[in-house]
Parts: structure tokens; sequence; C-alpha cells
């Protein structure tokens, strides 16, 4: 336990319950099977003991997380992909002791087609890039060993009044209608983004909008103070964002996305420096005129986190604390952690370290 600036690491106790949320239709559909295959035999010989929820319908495991007695559980761990574990952590922050609630330790064990923060994990731990049942390997050996770290989340809000929390990424454009686009091809698993982005860049769209940013160099308090439910950072739709903010003079994008985490997928490393709390969002923003070679060799460089280094002129990338996305035009869909928003104006900011999750380092 060090307690630095309110960081709390810690360690499961022995003997540990862990309550497990299984989404049996998630990826390609073998979840229980992976979890009978690998995951349980691991925990029986760590001596970890479980309760299996598999849920039945969307929502599900957010309505058990909301109202249920959470105390009997050591950690509430999630075999699904990111969108079964964005339902938790907004579940938990719907309880009327969230405070509490939302430092329950969390873990992610990867069983669907979109697991960015199961990758991330991977890579904070010093290991090589990981598929499939070896992700899984490695994140249930995580979870045997039982040591938690704390993660920042963000809190998103629309000018229609939704309220989300986010622990992945935010997106508009490009990335996103991949995301989006590609869900029918969940039966592909992880290959389904390279599916949709083929696709996508087809049908290339320009995406007119205003952003702002509060840069992290710029930003005087750390995130962590004043935290929610209050958002500090921010200031109400109808004013404009404080003067100290920048505003983005481009107005045209193919793709707008702010990242907390490393990967976006297993083989999709968009944030190579982002860390588990670093108090930052990640936002990169790519403006209209890129050709289409231009993004496909951008692409092709994110799968090993290298495209910045192309010095590519379209593309933008800067930390920030908080920032404000103000459409043009609300056609489309918006992604939180990979799951679809309609699109409307929304601004975030980060609260450093508001919950925390099982990690290998
Ligand atoms: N039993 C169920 N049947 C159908 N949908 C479910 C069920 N349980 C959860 N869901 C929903 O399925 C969605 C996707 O879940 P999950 O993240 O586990 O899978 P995935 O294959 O990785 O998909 P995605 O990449 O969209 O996140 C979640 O939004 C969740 O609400």
């Amino acid at each position: 336990y060090l307690p630095a600036r309110g960081v709390t690491w810690g360690l499961l106790p022995r003997p540990c319950h862990v309550l497990v949320l299984l989404n049996p239709q998630s990826g390609t559909g073998c979840a229980l099977q992976l979890f009978r295959s690998l995951v349980e035999p691991m925990l029986a010989e760590a001596d970890v003991a479980f309760t299996l929820f598999v849920t039945e319908r969307p929502n599900h495991a957010r309505e058990l997380v909301q109202a249920g007695d959470l105390s009997q559980w050591d950690t509430v761990a999630v075999l699904a992909g990111d969108g079964l574990l964005y339902e938790v952590v907004n579940g938990l922050m719907e309880r009327p002791d969230w405070q509490a609630a939302i430092k329950k330790p969390l873990c992610t064990l990867p069983g669907g087609s979109g697991n960015a923060l199961a990758a991330s994990i991977n890579h904070y731990a010093g290991n090589t890039r990981a598929f499939k049942e070896e992700l899984l390997t490695n994140c249930t050996y995580f979870l045997c060993k039982g040591l938690y770290a704390p993660m920042d989340l963000v809190s998103l809000s629309t000018a229609s009044g939704k309220h989300l929390f986010s622990f992945l990424s935010f997106g508009w454009g490009f990335i996103s209608d991949v995301d989006i686009a590609s869900e029918k091809y969940r039966q592909l698993g992880n290959a389904r983004f390279t599916v949709g982005t083929i696709q996508q860049l087809a049908g290339l769209k320009v995406y007119k909008g205003r952003l702002s940013y509060l840069p992290v160099e710029t930003s005087s308090s750390p995130a962590h103070e004043g935290s929610w439910p209050e958002d500090p950072l921010l200031v109400p739709f109808d004013q404009p964002v404080p003067k100290h903010w920048t505003v983005v003079p481009e107005e045209e994008f193919i793709s707008i996305f702010a990242i907390y985490q490393s990967h976006l997928g297993a083989d999709f490393t968009m944030a190579p420096m982002a860390k588990l709390h670093d108090g930052s969002i990640h936002l990169f923003y790519l403006k209209a005129g890129v050709s289409r070679l231009g993004l496909i060799k951008l692409f092709l460089a994110m799968e090993k986190g290298t495209h910045l280094g192309l010095n590519c002129p379209h593309l933008h990338y800067v930390p920030v604390r908080a920032f404000r996305l103000e459409p043009f035009v609300s056609t489309g869909l918006m992604t939180v952690d990979g799951e679809p928003l309609a699109c409307e104006p929304v601004q975030g900011q980060v609260h450093d370290q508001l919950c925390r999750i099982i990690s290998g380092s």
C-alpha cells in the first residue's frame, strides 16, 4: 500500500472471492467455453473462489452492480469485451454509495472482439503483444496474483444532459465509424476492425465541428482535485470554453479520438505513451485533406504505435485534461469505450485514479 497522491495499489485478500460477469455473446461467442477451459482451472490452482454470473441481455450486468450487494466479493471481473466493463463502471457510478463502490477492484478478462483495456494492461506489464487465449491467460494470471492499481476515468457530459463514465476512449469520425460499422463482423473477432477499415476507406467522410481542449501543460490543478460529482474544469455548454483553453482553428476533420489507455485493440497501439493513471486524455485529431494512402500508412503504423513518428502534417496529438467537441451537424454516431452515442456536443474531463483495476505490474 503506497499512499502517494492518493494512489492506492493493493493486493486482493486471501482467501479471495471474485464475481465473474460473463457475456456469452461477446466476440466469437466462446466466452463461456473459454471460462470453463482456461480461466476456471487457473483460478482453482490459485485458490481463488468465484461466482459466475452469465448475462442474458444488454444492461443485465449494469443493473446487477447498480443495485446488488457487492460486499461478498473482493473483485468484480468481466469476461467479455470492453462493452460489458463499460456497463459495470457506469452501473457502479449510478449507486448511491458510488464513492465506495467504484473503489472495488475491477478486472478485465478478454473474451470480446474489442479488448483494448486487456491489451493495454498486458502492455503495461511489459509483456509482448498477445491475442485471444494468450491474452486471456495473461490477464487471468494477473487476477490470480491479485495486484490492483488505480485507473483514471473520464466523465463525459452531452448537451442533452447525458452523463457517462469512460475508462478507454471517446471518438468521432473515421475510427468510430470503423468500430460501429464492423459490429456486424464480430464473428471475425479482432479481424473485424481490418475489414471495417477497408470498408470505411472507400467512403471517406469529412466531419465538421469545433474542438477545444485544456492542455495538460497549462492546467494548474491536478484533475483529482475537486473530483466527481463536480467537473471543475468544465463550464456549461451555453458558455464558451475558458480563455486558457485552446480552440483548434481547423473545423474539418477525418477523425477525432480521445484515448486514456495505450491500446485501442490487441494490435492497435494508439497511445504508446499512456499509463493507467497519468491524469491525461491523449487527444488525437486528423485534419481533412489527408490522402487515402496517407491514412493507410497511419493505420499500419498504429499497429506498433509508431504513427506519430511519420510526422504526418494532418495528424495532431496533445495530452489534455479536458476537451469539448461541438459538431456542426448532428448526424451519425460517436463512440464511448466502443459503444455508440448519438452525435451531439460532448465535453469531458479526466478524474485521476477514480477506480481500481487488476494489473500485472
Ligand atoms: N447476453 C447478452 N446478449 C446480448 N448482448 C449482451 C449480453 N450481455 C451483454 N450484452 C451487450 O453486448 C455488448 C457488447 O459486449 P462485449 O463488449 O462483451 O462484446 P464485444 O464482442 O467485444 O463487443 P464490443 O466490441 O461491441 O464491445 C454490450 O454493450 C452489452 O451490453
